[in-house]
């Protein structure tokens, strides 16, 4: 028990500054063990400490949780009141709605918002799947998506779960009704498609803008706290999250200025999503159905703004 202890002494002294929100370089001494802990086994003297880990377990009875979903690469989070039990959902996926459910039920959480940080071009989202196995939940989108949901969100709105809520900054640019949801102590993001972890959401289709994208991040997000944990609606990579003082620092395409942003953009020269084909449906605008939040062919070739 003892020299279980000792071992742990150098995680509880680094989990001590996680708490205070600290950024640390690691002792050469000091080893990995899992999220936010090490131990003292294998030298990561480059690797800095970073703070979200101590928040999940910590943070003012918050609950969260980050979901992936493989094929299209998307974040789902769910964030809950511990006390109330109430729960929020952001960007559920329609292929991964039967293990947010699970996971809500085991979890006893009551979910009463399914929110979209914006109409996804890459898949459908769970939430109509979600408001028909879920009495009383409710679905909300940025009223200038374009699509229906039973809360149409604006600048500042709030979405209350518990004593907790997250508040609605209009961050558009990928699309129009793009929206970054921020957390009542300002210490968590979700950007959507916005801002994505060392890149940004693409601006070649769905209304896409790039001046618009670079004045979003720059004034609604870029303008959070640095500690601010920035969680995107999607990663390529493998990566899972940063934080606000990250991406203005290494962002590669927000550090530049807005022409050299919108010329980085311009030739991004993405393939466009596999889905976005798939599930094309010619609605004259966008598709609206209580499943589908995909992009309509007519959409997709009336952009506003190339740049
Ligand atoms: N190759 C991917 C498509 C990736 C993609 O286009 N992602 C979008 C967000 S979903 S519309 C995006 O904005 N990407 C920006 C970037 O720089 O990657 C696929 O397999 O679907």
């Amino acid at each position: 028990m003892c020299s279980f202890v000792n071992r742990l002494k150098p995680v509880l002294a680094y989990s001590l500054c996680f708490q205070k929100g600290y950024s640390r370089k690691v002792p050469a001494h000091i080893k990995h063990i899992g999220p936010g802990l090490r131990t003292s086994k294998q030298p990561l003297d480059s690797v800095i400490i970073r703070p979200y880990c101590s928040r999940m377990e910590f943070g003012k009875g918050l609950f969260f949780r980050q979901l992936f979903e493989s094929e299209s690469s998307t974040y789902t989070y769910l964030l809950a009141d511990k006390e109330s039990r109430e729960a929020v959902l952001i960007d559920p996926v329609l292929e991964t709605v039967e293990r947010d459910l699970k996971l809500v039920e085991e979890l006893g959480f009551n979910l009463k918002v399914a929110v979209n940080t914006h109409c996804h071009a890459d898949h459908i989202t769970g939430t109509g799947l979600l408001k028909n196995r879920l009495f009383g939940m409710k679905s909300a989108i940025s009223r200038h998506s374009g699509a229906s949901a039973d809360i149409l969100l604006s600048e500042g709105d709030k979405i209350h779960f518990g004593k907790h809520h997250l508040s609605v900054r209009e961050t558009p640019g990928h699309t129009d009704g793009c929206v970054t949801l921020v957390t009542e102590d300002h210490s968590m993001a979700f950007t959507g498609d916005a801002l994505l972890i060392r890149g940004c959401g693409r601006t070649d289709f769905q209304q896409g803008c790039s001046r618009k994208l670079y004045e979003s991040v720059h004034q609604k997000i870029f303008t959070l706290p640095p500690q601010c944990l920035v969680f995107p609606a999607h990663d390529y990579k493998g990566q899972t999250a940063s934080t606000v003082g990250e991406e203005k620092r290494f962002n590669p395409r927000l550090t530049k200025s807005m022409e050299e942003f919108v010329d980085i953009m311009v030739n991004l020269n993405l393939p466009k999503p596999a889905k976005i084909v798939d599930q094309v449906v010619d609605c004259g605008l966008w598709n609206v159905g209580p499943l589908l939040f995909n992009v309509c062919h007519t959409c997709e070739v009336d952009d506003l703004c190339k740049g």
